[in-house]
């Protein structure tokens, strides 16, 4: 198996193949493989946060095609437009489709994505082998080191942190759901289901951080309740408020390079 790794900072782990690419003047990308010799399977890694991202995974596809390699597998640490995956009112897209649809057109012998926001993603692709964050909760845990409960946030998230607990052992879960705002659909609170934390070390696990509103407002309500300890385990760090509001409210935070490489000291970022 040779590795493709069109976003450098997916370190090779196998004979990687090398390849130039460029941004003609006006945006358009080139790529160029310069292994000549390509045998067996290849796996491309590309994190796709854009239809840029896309681009450059379609047209690595369409030069690895020309040289007759048969079977390429793709894999796709962070999938994009995961949380539009349903449409609330007319006039909407259903944007994880829309990539969807171009990833299966490729024919990829199989796709691998890491911890989709929900079940939909996987269910409309073809070939698709999900790796769950069984194993990167675990190794948080490892670093933690010490006795803990997992947080659920919402009835997205607590539908999978159950086989979470279940694949360390049954940790035990503190169940919470969002609150929101009847006329605005905005978040306005949280419910916890469980009176008194009893200063246990909460770790909240969720799929992704984006703005952060979630997290933060969920770690104030959890204080409230008596929390020890609070940590964050996120597989998508995207982080875009910054980070710093998130050094004064969590003990520990955890994420991947899905998204984005962090280099800030508050957060420990395990390499897919
Ligand atoms: O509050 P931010 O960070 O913007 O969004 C994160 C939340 O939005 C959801 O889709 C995620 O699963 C998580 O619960």
């Amino acid at each position: 198996m040779q590795f493709l790794h069109l976003d450098s900072s997916f370190t090779p782990y196998g004979p990687s193949i090398d390849f130039e690419a460029f941004t003609f003047a006006g945006g358009e990308p080139h790529i160029k493989i310069i292994n000549q010799n390509i045998e067996g399977p290849i796996t491309i890694t590309q994190r796709i946060r854009s239809f840029n991202d896309l681009g450059l995974l379609l047209i690595a596809t369409d030069a690895l095609r020309r040289m007759d390699v048969k079977v390429i597998h793709v894999f796709i640490p962070y999938f994009p437009a995961a949380r539009q995956d349903r449409v609330m009112v007319l006039g909407e897209s259903l944007s994880v489709k829309v990539y969807a649809d171009i990833i299966n057109a490729q024919n990829y012998n199989q796709v691998a994505v890491f911890d989709p926001h929900s079940e939909v993603t996987p269910a409309l692709l073809n070939n698709v082998k999900v790796i769950q964050n069984y194993e990167f909760v675990k190794q948080c845990l490892q670093t933690i080191g010490e006795e803990v409960v997992l947080v659920a946030p919402d009835g997205g998230a607590l539908k999978k942190i159950y086989k979470v607990s279940e694949y360390l052992g049954g940790v035990e879960v503190i169940e919470c759901s969002k609150k929101r705002d009847v006329k605005t659909g905005q978040l306005s609170g949280f419910r916890v289901y469980e009176e008194d934390l009893k200063g246990k070390h909460c770790v909240i696990v969720d799929d992704i951080c984006d703005g952060g509103g979630t997290f933060l407002g969920l770690a104030q309500v959890l204080k409230e309740k008596k929390a020890g300890k609070i940590s964050l385990i996120i597989s998508h760090g995207i982080f875009s408020n910054g980070t710093e509001k998130f050094e004064q409210q969590f003990d520990t935070i955890f994420t991947t390079n899905s998204f984005r490489d962090i280099d800030e000291n508050s957060i420990e970022q395990i390499k897919l």
